[in-house]
């Protein structure tokens, strides 16, 4: 059934839905677009209408190949909507659950296409906040490019920062995804263009690794392994390709490298990565522990019997607020005190394996621990302390744990 959006668009059928709205396939007086209906809630707070209004300019105003362009924005009685560029393809998300992981050449070719949208964007002082595989969509009618990827585009520039008003977050609370989220803004710092780069490097980890490499357990302890956890390598990663990585994933927000900067260097890599095929890596265990389990809990609703499992920790974006699909996939929880990001002192260390490696855990696993333990208890136990004295120091020093080349201090974009 077609519905009327503002006096100029029409919505034909629904595409998807995500936490904030539902995207329509639309019609308006330039052709076929994307229309994305906020949610009521959202729609009638007037606050939030105000903002919309407000970032209208800069929201219009980018244009880029790899970037979804916002035509429109329409306010209409209770409708709030963001008419969009229409990409007819697929999400990146989809193409990962399908594909389970990427070929170097390929994960990088569509990073270098956003790393592109992305230096556009923070050269308007546009921060995205939000850079994900959902927000990542592959245009199918554009042309193959590296590894057999079609264009990407990034896509949802300014929704986060949108319905990141005052009163819907308190200054303590986090608004993001837990798998992308920069240590910086766990640590309750403004997020500047460097959080992208960061939740950018985390996404390009993901389709070579197929899992996040913070990711996993409960979204307090996800939060913590960003602040207190170093990146453990890939097996069989380009090394080139890793330092690229471990740049981008510092800790410290000056030491990753600029949008501009990132698309060059992962470019330069592709004709060395061409022919390569996906990297053999398993899946880590979470680690998580049960103290890690249990961690923020009274701020993040847990999934009752019955109830679908939520994809790496997902919770509602506004508490209290009921997301409008199974899709969604951010967090809104109080930012952690220092006592408690210290608490990882013991690590939790989700160290990926290469394929075929005993995992950690297994009934054959145990048994052989438990057979060692037994023998080895005295040197264990001196083993452990001096495990315990490292962690403690990792924990006190991450910063310190990423190098921060001379001369890569810069400045960034900062929040419009
Ligand atoms: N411009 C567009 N053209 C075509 N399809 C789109 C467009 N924008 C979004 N979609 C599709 O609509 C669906 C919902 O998108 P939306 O941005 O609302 O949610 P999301 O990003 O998946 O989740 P969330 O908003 O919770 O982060 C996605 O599956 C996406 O593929």
């Amino acid at each position: 059934m077609a519905r009327n959006i503002g006096s100029r668009y029409t919505a034909h059928q629904i595409l998807g839905r995500g936490s904030a709205g539902t995207v329509w396939l639309g019609e308006g007086p330039d052709g076929p677009v994307a229309i994305k209906l906020l949610r009521e809630d959202l729609a009638s707070d007037q606050e939030l209408v105000g903002r919309f209004v407000q970032e209208r300019t800069a929201l219009l105003g980018l244009d880029h190949p790899h970037v979804v362009a916002v035509r429109d924005l329409v306010v209409d009685g209770n409708d709030l909507a963001l008419v969009m560029e229409l990409v007819r393809g697929t999400d990146l998300r989809t193409r990962l659950d399908r594909e389970r992981r990427l070929a170097p050449e390929a994960a990088v070719a569509v990073v270098a296409d956003v790393a592109d949208g992305l230096a556009a964007a923070h050269a308007a002082g546009v921060v995205h906040r939000d850079v994900k595989p959902e927000n990542i969509l592959l245009d199918m009618e554009g042309p193959i490019g590296p590894g057999g990827s079609h264009p990407a585009l990034l896509t949802d520039f300014g929704v986060a920062k949108l319905i990141d008003t005052p009163r819907r977050t308190k200054a303590t609370k986090i608004i993001g995804t837990p798998d992308y989220l920069a240590p910086e803004i766990v640590e309750g710092l403004p997020p500047r263009a460097a959080v992208d780069i960061y939740a950018l490097a985390t996404v390009l980890y993901e389709l070579l690794a197929g899992f996040t490499p913070f990711g996993g357990g409960h979204p307090g302890a996800v939060l913590r392994r960003h602040v207190t956890e170093t990146v453990v390598p890939l097996p069989g990663i380009p090394d080139e390709l890793w330092q690229l990585l471990v740049q981008c994933l510092a800790k410290a927000p000056a030491s990753r490298l600029r949008a501009s900067e990132l698309a060059a260097r992962l470019r330069e890599q592709l004709p060395q990565l061409a022919g390569i095929p996906s990297l053999e890596v398993d899946e880590p265990d979470s680690g998580a522990t049960e103290e890690e389990r249990s961690y923020g809990d009274a701020d993040v609703p847990q999934a009752s019997a019955g109830e679908q499992p939520r994809r790496r920790g997902a919770v509602s974006l506004v508490p209290g607020a009921a997301p409008d699909s199974n899709r969604d996939t951010h967090t809104s929880m109080r930012v952690p005190a220092p006592d408690e990001l210290a608490g990882g002192a013991r690590g939790t260390a989700r160290a990926p394996r290469a394929a075929g490696q005993r995992r950690p855990g297994s009934a054959r696993h145990k048994a052989e621990a438990v057979r060692k333990r037994r023998i080895t208890l005295g040197v264990t136990a001196v083993l452990l302390v001096a495990v315990l004295g490292v962690g403690g120091w990792l924990a006190t020093s991450s910063d310190g744990a990423e190098p921060d080349p001379a001369g890569t201090t810069r400045s960034v974009s900062p929040v419009p």
